[in-house]
């Protein structure tokens, strides 16, 4: 039940589908299952149809002993039962196989296809969409849909079980069928009313858990921060409160559990008192074998299982169908950026132009107004301005993660709409702030700009940075794992990979985003170096933080609200004295040597 309350949070890209709509759909991921499921239906079908035959069988028994002159036919009874049993067995192992692999090609199709929906998706949606619930559906929520299949399946088998015994049971005494099924809806709504207080404190356990494990996670991953402001007591002290409130919730729950299903066999044993006194009345009178008075009871055995089941059966199917639903709208969601062509443009020479460009986020708030930038191939941009003044978004835009509302956009005079994405951007290469790197070697990731490099190019592209220097930094070159996302190397270091990952891709349009975070000078000559390297015969657009940036490129344009306010050469726009004299006076000029110096003298007087 671990799926009912997961990911059920509405988002933005939810919708509702109509139920035949729903149906139509899942029935397509089950239609190339069809022999398997067909398979499966019949061993239902012919388990049912033998089990029902196991009380029958002892029923008889029962009564043949009383008149049997021999054991004989009790012998052949007692072979017969153990035949059904083996041949129960083998139908069932067949059923399980067929609906186990069915429903687990099902999900599998369906895990597929969200992943491809969500890899396709572009970064607006990731903005809009936490990432753990992106995740949450395509894994939990299709579990959750397997599970419910699951489940139908075995109450289909177990409702089959009891459609043949009642049919069988009925031919035998219509009164005792009657009280039988008279019992019915007292089992049902008991068990509706159990299943409500059980969902209850389920509920609440799982709250408190996640609270026990949102705790331990955010402890772990601050305890450097609380380790330094000396919080370790209180974090524990914390914690100690969280886990007692836990306990507490979770002896509660086990409690309701342990208290309230055996009062539905109690109900249950109510109901086979009843039928054991009628039913040995009508024995009494003659009107009833002793072996049929066996069989009623034995069917209340039978009966208990699916009736509760159906009665949290409904919920539960709903919950599935609702977890489908979850994955459909994922798998559905409309991209924003769409591509209205698929121009494969050959090698780009890296000329950018926005005309009169309007860009939002979200609607209302807009970031760019009627934007205009042209920028020649080959030429060194850098963007500068306040932090929101717009730079990301000039670059996301160039590299088509987000769709623009007005305007046009062009890439060597094409129209960006009308390019073929993959070969656009297999000739965009990014650099940011901080390098995203994939868990595995260095040597691993530098070959993600271009995955049939052979290692002779990958270690070309390391030793283009900073004449390789770095590498001897690392404990095993190239083959130095980074750690997850890049932990296990300095930040520095990290970088470095991404300009060699970057040198080895060979875009014709580089996009660099500076990291803002200081790195030792050797380092930082080291990037320079490979920056340079990086940005030789390829248009760059530099979101620059550093001063020795803004000095080399050919341009630079400042930014403000999201409009071009100058542009020009850095001593250009100095001698000006406007908007980037005054960001250099209190950004940049700290960063000069000529600063640094009279800082040092000022310390020393
Ligand atoms: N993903 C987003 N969703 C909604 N609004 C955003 C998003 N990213 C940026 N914005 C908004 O768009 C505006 C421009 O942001 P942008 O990131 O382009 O600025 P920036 O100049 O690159 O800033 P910084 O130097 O801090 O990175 C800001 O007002 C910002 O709040």
């Amino acid at each position: 039940m671990g799926f009912l309350f997961d990911g059920l949070d509405a988002e933005g890209y939810d919708r509702k589908y109509s139920d035949r709509e729903l149906v139509r759909r899942i029935l397509r991921y089950f239609r190339p299952q069809a022999p398997r499921i067909i398979t499966a239906a019949l061993m239902i079908s012919a388990t049912a149809l033998i089990e029902a035959l196991i009380p029958i069988f002892i029923s008889r028994s029962i009564d043949e002993i009383q008149t049997a002159t021999s054991l004989d036919r009790v012998g052949i009874l007692a072979g017969a039962l153990a035949l059904i049993a083996c041949l129960s067995w083998v139908f069932n192992l067949i059923r399980q196989t067929m609906s186990v692999r069915a429903i687990g090609e099902v999900v599998l199709a369906m895990r597929r296809d969200a992943a491809d929906a969500v890899l396709a998706r572009d970064l607006s949606f990731y903005d809009e969409f936490p990432s753990g619930k992106i995740v949450s559906r395509v894994n939990s929520d299709t579990a959750a849909f397997a599970q419910v299949m699951t489940l139908t399946m075995d109450l289909l088998s177990r409702l089959l079980l009891v459609v043949v015994l009642i049919g069988y049971l009925a031919s035998v005494s219509w009164s005792l069928t009657l009280i039988l099924l008279g019992l019915a809806p007292l089992i049902i709504s008991a068990a509706l009313a159990f299943r409500a207080i059980a969902r209850r404190v389920i509920t609440a356990s799982r709250r408190v858990n996640a609270e026990v494990s949102n705790h331990i996670q955010e402890t772990v991953s601050g305890i450097g921060v609380a380790k330094t402001f000396r919080q370790e007591q209180a974090v524990y002290a914390d914690f100690l409160d969280v886990n007692q409130k836990s306990r507490r919730i979770n002896l509660r729950t086990r409690y309701t559990f342990s208290s309230i299903f055996p009062l539905l066999n109690l109900l249950a044993a109510v109901g086979t008192a009843l039928l054991v006194y009628l039913g040995g009345q009508a024995v009494y009178a003659g009107e009833l074998t002793t072996g049929s008075w066996f069989l009623f009871i034995q069917g209340l055995q039978s009966f208990w299982f699916p009736l509760t089941s159906i009665a949290s059966f409904w919920s539960q199917f709903q919950l599935g169908l609702a977890a489908g639903e979850r994955v459909f709208a994922l798998i559905d969601a409309e991209p924003r950026v769409v591509q209205v062509d698929r121009l494969d443009p050959g090698r780009l020479r890296g000329e950018i132009r926005f005309s009169e460009v309007d860009f939002a986020y979200k609607p209302g708030e807009p970031v760019l107004r009627q934007f205009n930038l042209h920028i020649k191939p080959g030429e060194r941009v850098a963007l500068v301005g306040h932090t929101g003044s717009g730079k990301s978004s000039i670059a996301k835009l160039i590299a088509r993660f987000y769709e623009f509302q007005g305007g046009q956009i062009q890439i060597d005079g094409y129209d960006i709409r009308r390019l073929d994405l993959n070969a656009y951007r297999s000739q965009l290469g990014m650099v940011t702030q901080i390098p995203f790197l994939f868990d595995g070697t260095v040597r691993e990731n530098i070959r993600y700009g271009r995955p049939d490099a052979d290692d002779e190019a990958v270690m070309a592209a390391a030793q283009r940075v900073g004449n390789g220097d770095w590498l001897s930094s690392l404990p095993a070159g190239l083959d130095t794992p980074v750690g997850e996302r890049g932990s296990g190397l300095s930040m520095g270091q990290r970088q470095l990979v991404a300009l060699a990952r970057v040198l080895l891709q060979d875009p014709a349009i580089l996009i660099l985003d500076e990291a803002t975070a200081s790195i030792d000078p050797l380092t930082e000559a080291l990037i320079q170096e490979g920056l340079d390297e990086a940005m030789r015969g390829r248009t760059a657009i530099i979101i620059a933080h550093r001063l020795s940036t803004v000095r080399e490129v050919d341009r630079i344009i400042v930014l403000r609200h999201g409009t071009i306010l100058e542009q020009g050469t850095h001593d250009q726009l100095l001698a000006a004295g406007g908007h980037y004299a005054e960001l250099y006076n209190t950004y940049f000029r700290h960063q000069s040597l000529e600063y640094i110096e009279a800082a040092g003298r000022r310390d020393a007087a």
